[in-house]
């Protein structure tokens, strides 16, 4: 039987781009050589879609995978569909996708999933009251201790950029009190284990962001930092000797090495960290995306199995246009297949350190 890992990749909203970049990326051989993939989609949509780029846009043939020569588990629906234009049906098609993905991972069928872009709004129309994917993967699952992860490889230099956010999909007013000690070990911890199991990264350096504008200027433009951060990150820092923390670090301050790292070609690599915690959405994800929007991968961390995605959306805006990029799809198939191979041989040492 062959060892390769077994992917499942979910069509997403079936009006926006999903398809197209899962076509796309699939009709380069390199992507597969590592892995077994099925589509969990619609697969007459799959077709409609493949054959509108095909006739409506410039792609050509060799552009994109033909579904007649792909493993897809078809999940039909009643949808109406006009690409571009989503509304409660596709909100509702891209739920069940999802979550007969993780059905079938749970019953063991795959070790990971690949999620195409879904939109959140919906969900919210069709009846599902989940903020997005991450959130009903870890309801699923079963666990509450879970992460979103941003991982990118810079094409400048091969440097990898390492993002998680504290904080998800809550207003930036809510931000405030969703933040306390407890939460942040929890993510802190998370973080250590993910770079460890999925990264092979041992006592790693972890930068972390202050809250406010100049990690609050003592006390003076904001007071989180000096009421219970700095003295959270004094006892992190006690508690990991083997850990580098550094921080608070200035909001906006903290991604000038990374970008430089990223950038870079003088083979001069600044001082940077393996991973950068930020405390909320977009103080982690305008500098990644400013960085590596074509190739970032969401990973949520945590889970009992692989889950990884583009960092993109549904680019409702292009869809059926033919100018959606692939990259950062075939990132996150990449990068599904790399986290599996490190679980693994993690898992091969830590039976082997026990059994001696
Ligand atoms: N993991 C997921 O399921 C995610 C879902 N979303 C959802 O997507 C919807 C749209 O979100 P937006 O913030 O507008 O972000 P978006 O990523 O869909 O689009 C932002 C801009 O980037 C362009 N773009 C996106 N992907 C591209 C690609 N592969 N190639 C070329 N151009 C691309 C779009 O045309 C648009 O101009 C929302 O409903 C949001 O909830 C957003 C991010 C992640
Ligand atoms: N901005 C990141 C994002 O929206 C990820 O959403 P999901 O993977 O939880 O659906």
């Amino acid at each position: 039987m062959s060892q390769l890992p077994h992917l499942a990749i979910t069509m997403g909203d079936p009006a926006g781009i999903g398809s197209e970049v899962i076509l796309k990326a699939l009709a380069d051989p390199t992507v597969t050589t590592d892995c077994h993939i099925s589509i969990i989609g619609d697969r007459w949509l799959l077709k409609a879609t493949y054959q509108h780029l095909l006739t409506q846009t410039d792609i050509s043939l060799k552009e994109l995978a033909n579904p007649d020569n792909l493993s897809i588990i078809d999940c039909p629906g009643e949808v109406q569909v006009a690409l571009g234009e989503g509304n409660f049906s596709t909100g509702a098609a891209s739920f069940n996708f999802l979550t007969t993905a993780i059905d079938l991972t749970q019953q063991g069928k795959f070790q990971g999933i690949v999620t195409a872009p879904i939109a959140k709004n919906l969900w919210q129309q069709a009846g599902y009251n989940y903020p997005g994917q991450t959130e009903v993967l870890a309801e699923k699952a079963e666990v509450d201790r879970f992460g979103m992860l941003f991982a990118a490889k810079s094409p400048h230099n091969g440097w990898i950029l390492r993002a998680l956010l504290a904080t998800t999909h809550i207003p930036l007013s809510q931000v405030p009190q969703a933040l306390n000690p407890e939460l942040m070990s929890r993510k802190l911890d998370l973080l250590l284990d993910s770079l460890s199991t999925d990264f092979g990264i041992d006592d790693a350096t972890i930068a972390i962001a202050g809250l406010n504008p100049h990690s609050g200027e003592a006390g003076n433009l904001g007071t989180e930092e000096v009421t219970w951060l700095n003295s959270w990150l004094k006892k992190e820092q006690a508690k990991r000797p083997n850990t580098k923390l550094i921080g608070l670090i200035p909001p906006d301050t903290m991604w000038v090495k990374p970008g430089q790292a990223w950038f870079g070609n003088s083979g001069k690599t600044p001082s940077v960290a393996d991973a950068y915690l930020a405390l909320y959405h977009d103080q982690g994800l305008i500098p990644v995306k400013l960085m590596a929007f074509d190739c970032a991968v969401n990973t949520t961390i945590g889970l009992p199995f692989v889950r990884t995605s583009p960092d993109h959306g549904t680019a409702f805006d292009i869809a059926g246009k033919g100018v959606a990029e692939a990259n950062s799809m075939k990132a996150a198939i990449e990068l599904a297949v790399d986290i599996i191979k490190s679980r693994m041989k993690f898992s091969k040492s830590f039976v082997n350190s026990n059994s001696q």
